[in-house]
């Protein structure tokens, strides 16, 4: 591993811990310590609700990119405004589409608010911003739906997604998230075509203090899932975490394996895998919907997990994606930290947005 990926799980794990030392040391007990069962953690309601309340402001600050660009230039449009036009409505579509929220979406959200325009419902410019966050929470809010992980045991889910987009940094989030509720986990390194993808999945694994189900760089990754789903019954798992290839030499060999995959998932554990999450970075914007159209007609997605909210300007392609493909965004990634991977609630996220 290159020193500076080992900087960067010594921060992260220093983040969870709550220590100062950066994570240091390779024993699994600073992580253990953190990661207790959720009701040590919060031991009280009034714990909680000041969990969710810091939560939130994680969020929005995670969300602040995205809000000046959306939000910040919709007020400076509509500011003062006592009269709602059609000019003003083509000055929204603008800053619509510019913040990634999609042609598609951005011309069926102009479209209502004309229609509500017309109706007299829009008399001025903090209606009109009203009217929009109501719109956008509407489509957002339609199939989202969190990932139950309680409908099979072992619960089998198989991440995809391109490479860099932040695939292995979500297993990992996911595997310390699922410890801390006291969930066995097990996960299978089947991206045996990058080198370090393997080894990175390891650590991730002993930090967590989960076992890591790998082979040899350049071996089949079915086999590395057969592995994976025979170690998760042997072992009584709750949960299997398969990481996959992002890139092949082509397109359709990687397509093409992934079904294999899957094929063999099914073949020695019925109904496997029973969650097919893709991982699209949101800092990509238009390209992450184009990844979602491949990956949807190839993959058979069942989920979506949105990484990288904090550093762009474009988190309207939450909005784009809910939209066009009513695939459920499971998680958002909203940071680094292992707290910065959460359940997407559509009614927190539009609120963070426009508040
Ligand atoms: N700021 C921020 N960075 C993130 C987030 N999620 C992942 N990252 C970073 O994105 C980079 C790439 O993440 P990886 O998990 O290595 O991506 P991957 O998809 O597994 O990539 P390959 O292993 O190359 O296939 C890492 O530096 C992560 O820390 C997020 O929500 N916010």
């Amino acid at each position: 591993m290159s020193e500076e990926k080992k900087g960067f799980f010594k921060g992260l794990w220093g983040k969870i811990a709550g220590s100062d030392d950066g994570g240091e040391g390779t024993s699994t007990e600073p992580v253990q310590q953190a990661a207790g069962p959720v009701s040590e953690v919060s031991p009280s309601a009034a714990d909680g609700e000041s969990r969710k309340a810091g939560f939130f402001e994680r969020l929005k600050q995670g969300l602040s990119k995205t809000r000046d660009s959306l939000v910040g230039r919709i007020d400076r449009l509509v500011l003062g405004k006592k009269e709602i036009d059609a000019d003003t409505l083509e000055g929204l579509e603008e800053i619509l589409i510019t913040a990634d929220i999609g042609v598609q979406t951005t011309v069926e959200l102009i479209r209502t608010l004309e229609q509500r325009l017309s109706r007299n419902e829009l008399k001025d410019g903090a209606a009109l911003k009203e009217a929009l966050k109501e719109e956008i929470l509407k489509r957002v809010v339609r199939d989202a739906a969190p990932l139950d992980t309680t409908a099979a045991s072992p619960f089998v889910i198989m991440v995809i997604g391109v490479n860099g987009v932040g695939k292995t940094t979500t297993i990992g989030k996911l595997a310390a998230r699922y410890c801390q509720q006291g969930k066995r986990v097990v996960l299978a390194a089947g991206d045996t075509f990058r080198a370090a993808a393997a080894e990175q999945l390891q650590a991730w694994g002993e930090r967590a203090g989960v076992d890591v189900v790998r082979h040899q760089e350049g071996a089949d990754p079915s086999a590395v899932v057969f592995d994976g789903i025979k170690a998760a019954v042997a072992r009584k798992a709750d949960i299997l975490i398969v990481d996959t290839a992002g890139r092949l030499h082509t397109k359709v060999n990687l397509m093409e394996e992934l079904k294999k995959v899957r094929r063999i998932m099914g073949r020695e554990l019925p109904g496997a895998p029973h969650e097919t999450l893709l991982v699209l970075d949101a800092a990509t914007g238009q390209n992450a919907i184009s990844q979602a159209r491949l990956f949807k007609e190839a993959a058979e997605v069942s989920g979506i997990a949105l990484t990288k909210l904090d550093g762009t300007a474009k988190g309207g392609i939450v909005v784009a994606i809910c939209n066009e493909f009513r695939i459920p965004v499971r998680y958002i990634g909203v940071g680094e930290g292992v707290e910065d991977l959460r359940d997407f609630d559509p009614a927190q996220f539009v609120e963070a947005l426009f508040q």
